[in-house]
Formats: structure tokens, sequence, C-alpha cells
């Protein structure tokens, strides 16, 4: 049986049904991330499971338990949110010493864990500083202390590094996803950046107004998205209808589109016949460094197809060359 179950999860507000019939399981010690665009309900679904949102039909299971009406202060859960939510007049050790001043625990034993949690997080020599003298990061990993100390049944972060520099984030997201892992600490993360559920996850729930597009671990959600919502929100894949496609290489295949990615496809100025793939004929419009690699936007009669090669300067061919772009017919998906 898994750690957390939601079973056909129901949620209006008034007229407007935001959750719509959600199942989903979460194992223990795993890390799943909500991954969805704004407005999807990732947040109103962790809601649901804290208890700060009720639902409007379905159940919610946390251990074998049935909490869908236990009060929320008895459901034995950690959250962090996108905005620091720290007493701002308390100093890093006594705001993670909150949650156990709380149950009552002995003093020796709060400073103990404090300490520890502290510890953990990075923030030892910033026990006695108050939020106001802490950097965004450092006041996020106080509130993961605080929401880990307790050792809750299981950690919600809600979008807790939205709010956080690009650099800094992608420090703390591999800090969060450690920490997790030596606790073996359940946990939910929700976001709407697809690079940080592929960095962070076991498994990712793609949502899409109010369900569950398609849940997978990264590497398959990478791979093998099962439509084209998935194909355009994970990854950056091109997309061109089965028609236009048949016309341009001869392949045909079952669905509406095909989707590949940049990055399988070789690109160059000569023709090159290669087993099992396909060749497109069209013309460099413009070529853009993302990162290490160098995306190229390929006219292809009516079509665009992006190609992306690792940045090598020399390498690089002028907007208006002709070119063939070789892909495998293996590395189509038909949708
Ligand atoms: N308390 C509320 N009353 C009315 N509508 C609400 C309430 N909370 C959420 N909603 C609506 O539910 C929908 C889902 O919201 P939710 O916050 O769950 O989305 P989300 O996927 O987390 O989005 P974001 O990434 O922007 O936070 C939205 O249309 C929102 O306006």
């Amino acid at each position: 049986m898994s750690y957390i179950r939601f079973e056909n999860i129901v949620k209006s507000f008034g007229s407007n049904t935001v959750l719509k019939d959600i199942n989903l399981e979460v194992e223990k010690g795993q890390l799943v991330t909500l991954l969805g665009p704004s407005g999807c309900g990732k947040s109103t679904l962790l809601r649901c499971l804290s208890g700060l949102e009720t639902v409007t039909s379905g159940k919610v299971y946390l251990d074998d338990k049935d909490i869908t009406d236990v009060n929320p202060k008895d459901r034995d859960i950690g959250m962090v949110f996108q905005q620091y939510s720290l007493f701002p007049n308390m100093d890093v050790a006594q705001n993670v010493a909150f949650g156990l001043k709380m149950k009552k625990v002995p003093n020796a034993e709060i400073d103990k864990r404090v300490k520890e949690m502290v510890d953990i997080v990075g923030l030892s020599d910033h026990l006695h500083h108050y939020p106001s003298e802490l950097s965004g990061g450092q006041q996020q990993r106080a509130a993961l202390a605080r929401a880990m100390v307790t050792n809750p049944k299981v950690l919600l972060l809600d979008e807790p590094l939205s709010a956080i520099d690009a650099l800094l984030r992608h420090s703390l997201q591999v800090e969060i996803r450690r920490i997790q892992q030596e606790l073996n600490m359940t946990a939910i993360f929700v976001t709407h950046d697809q690079d940080e559920a592929m960095v962070m996850s076991d498994v990712i729930h793609l949502m899409y107004n109010g369900k569950i597009e398609q849940s997978a671990t990264p590497t398959e959600m990478y791979t093998e998205p099962v439509s084209k919502f998935a194909a355009t929100f994970i990854g950056h894949y091109n997309m061109v209808p089965v028609d236009a496609f048949k016309k341009m290489t001869g392949v045909d295949g079952e669905g509406t589109d095909v989707a590949f990615r940049p990055e399988v496809i070789d690109i160059s100025t000569k023709p090159v016949e290669r087993e099992g793939c396909a060749t497109i004929k069209g013309h460099v419009v413009v070529s853009l460094p993302h990162g290490n690699v160098l995306r190229y936007a390929v006219m292809c009669g009516d079509h665009q197809i992006d190609v992306d090669v690792l940045f090598k300067k020399a390498t690089i061919i002028p907007n208006g060359t002709d070119v063939y772009l070789t892909l495998k017919q293996d590395d189509c998906i038909f949708l």
C-alpha cells in the first residue's frame, strides 16, 4: 500500500472545478513533484493533503489512515512555502524550535534537535540571527529546518525556491534533495519549472487543467511524453503535423503530430544518407546560443525546426545557408 494516496479527489470553488478526479500515490521516502502551468491545481492538491483546503469529494490517505477529515494540526505534515514564512521576531534557533516547543518536547532535547537540524541545512553560523539578517536562500533553509525538525510524516514544499535567484536556486535544489534523501523523508514538491522538477524528483506528476496528464520518472517524462502538452511542457520538442512530416521525409505514423527534440537532429550543409534515418531539407533562419548549445532555427517548408548542436564557434553555419537535417526514425514520437 502506498504511503500517500489521493483517491478520486474533486475540488470545486463554487462552479469552478479545479481538481477533476485526481488519483495519485506516493511511496515512502520518495520526493515527488507536482509540475504544471500556473493555475492547473498543484497548490490546491497540496493543500488538500495538508488540510488547509477541504476536498469536495474523494479521500486522502496518509500512512494507511484516512485523513480526509482530520484537523490540519493533527496530520503531522511539515510545510515550506514560496514566501519566507519565518517569525520575524525570533532568531533562527527560536524559529526552528517553535514546533518542538508546541509539542512540549523537553528543553534539552529541543536544543539538541535544533542544533542537529540547523547543522544539516548549513546554518550553524547563523543560529542567533534574525530573519531580517538572512539572505533569501538562508531564510528558506531555516524554514526547511523548522518544517523538518518535528520529523513530520511528509514534507510539503510549495514553490519554495521561486523567489530565489537562478544560481542559488540550483544549489538549493541539490541541497534539498540531499537532505531529503539523507533523512529518508517523504516529500511533495510543487513547481512550474520543468528543469527544477527534473533535477529533484523520483517521480514527476505533470498536471494540466485539474488533471494528471502524465506520471513518470524524469527520464521517462523527457524521452517518452504521452501527449502534445507533455512534449511541449517538458523539454523543447519540435512538433510537426504528421501529414507535413510525411511530405518532408516519406515517414508515416499514427497520430496527429510528430515530436522530436532539437538535440537528436544532425545538421549538415551536404545531404547525408543514413540507414533508419529521415532527411529534411531546409535553410537556416538564425542561430542563437542557449547555454552550451547553439540552437539553429531551420525553415523546412512552412515549418520551423529547431536544432541544437554543442556550441563550438568554428562550426557555426551562417544564416540563409541551405542545410540537411537527419534524424533517426526511432527518435520520432507520434502523438
Ligand atoms: N481559495 C480559492 N478560492 C477560489 N478559487 C481558488 C482558490 N484557491 C485556488 N483557486 C483557483 O483554483 C485554480 C488552481 O489554483 P492553484 O493555486 O492550485 O494552481 P497552481 O497550479 O498551484 O498555480 P500557481 O503555479 O500559479 O500557484 C486557480 O484557477 C485558482 O484561481
